[in-house]
């Protein structure tokens, strides 16, 4: 099967095609060497075209138990080598697959150009204009206005904590959360409620909220209006938390701003510095923004060892707390799992603080 990677500016790589189509999308690479089913369904890859830097993908097969949502979210998938059991999952997907082009030369375009958009055509009769068609039809990250609508559930769903944990109700703004979030707080005992990203303050309302927990999600933060809507509405009301996207919309709710970056951060072993404890954690990366400003409300309480970018923001006071990576790992390392209970921890001043808004 032929394939063609067309890249911006018009430069067009060959490849072996491993799974028909064509396709577009931000051309990213993630250097994990372990994790590629955790990936490739993990939703903040939604509309991109994801390059593993790590040269055999696929070695100890496919399990669903390990997928963090429902389906493969990037559009194209890009390696080195891809095992058959990887192709045969993303045929059954139809994702575009192509493998046996180099990769190392594919991330340093990118570490050079920065994520860029791509067009990909794979198949029997295809050219190399039909992947610079498609790379003439790609969007930017940013004008993916409807990104949320793409990821998010449509209704609310409710998943039961562990017996014998913390007492908690969470309500998750899924702007496509993967599932090892609501894992993560299930397993402490947590009930969470998931709603859909463009819930509004009435829909927060009628759950029963200890935390209000912002998801992970694709694109740019800046296009999640509802969901920046509701952390203005309800911060110093309830605690709060974020991850990833959800901690870009928080500081953009509370007076900070966010950038893209050149070419993200996407691995599973990004070192981050906790300036209260002086303690570096390996952290699980995914994203192609970064707060700039954290803004007047929010500390910067933890950053980036490589390039100095905010990797967690606090306020103690009004009971918030967001990272910018993973803390749920899957894939990668389970250094920062803490953070799940250092969320949870948040109920018990909750309490106190709804009380104040009530008898004001
Ligand atoms: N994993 C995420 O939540 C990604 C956040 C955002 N889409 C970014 O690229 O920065």
């Amino acid at each position: 099967m032929d394939a063609y990677v067309a890249l911006e500016g018009g430069h067009v790589v060959e490849a072996r095609g491993r799974v028909p189509g064509s396709t577009r999308g931000e051309l990213v690479f993630t250097t994990a060497y372990t994790g590629y089913e955790e990936s490739l369904t993990d939703p903040s890859y939604e509309e991109q075209v994801l390059t593993f830097s790590y040269p055999l993908i696929g070695n100890y097969g496919v399990r669903e138990d390990r997928f963090e949502s429902d389906r493969v979210h990037p559009n194209a998938v890009v390696a080195r080598e891809l095992t058959d059991e990887v192709v045969e999952w993303l045929d059954e997907e139809d994702t575009p697959a192509v493998d046996h082009l180099d990769t190392r030369d594919l991330v340093t375009d990118i570490r050079e150009g920065g994520a860029m958009k791509c067009g990909i055509a794979v198949g029997e009769d295809v050219t190399e204009q039909d992947a610079l068609d498609e790379l003439d039809a790609c969007k930017g990250m940013s004008e993916h206005t409807e990104i949320g609508e793409q990821v998010s559930v449509d209704e609310p769903e409710h998943h039961e904590g562990a017996e014998g944990g913390v007492d908690a109700s969470v309500t998750l703004i899924d702007c496509g959360a993967k599932g090892s979030i609501v894992d993560s707080l299930n397993e402490r005992g947590a009930d969470v409620d998931v709603l859909p990203h463009d819930a509004s303050v009435e829909d927060v309302e009628s759950y029963d909220t200890d935390v209000l927990f912002i998801s992970n999600g694709p694109g740019d933060p800046a296009n999640f209006e509802a969901t920046i809507e509701l952390v203005d509405h309800f911060a110093g009301e309830v605690p709060l938390a974020g991850i990833c996207l959800g901690q870009q919309i928080v500081a953009e709710a509370l007076g900070g701003t966010t950038e893209k970056m050149d070419f993200g951060h996407r691995g599973v072993n990004q070192p981050v510095m906790d300036v209260r404890t002086n303690q570096v954690v390996m952290t699980t990366q995914n994203h192609g923004y970064t707060v700039d400003e954290p803004g007047e409300t929010l500390e910067v309480t933890q950053f980036n060892v490589n390039d100095d970018t905010p990797e967690g923001l606090d306020n103690d006071e009004l009971d918030i707390i967001t990272r910018q990576y993973h803390p749920e790992a899957n894939p990668g390392p389970n250094d920062s799992l803490d953070f799940f209970d250092d969320v949870l921890a948040m109920t018990d001043s909750a309490a106190t603080q709804t009380t104040v808004t009530a008898d004001d």
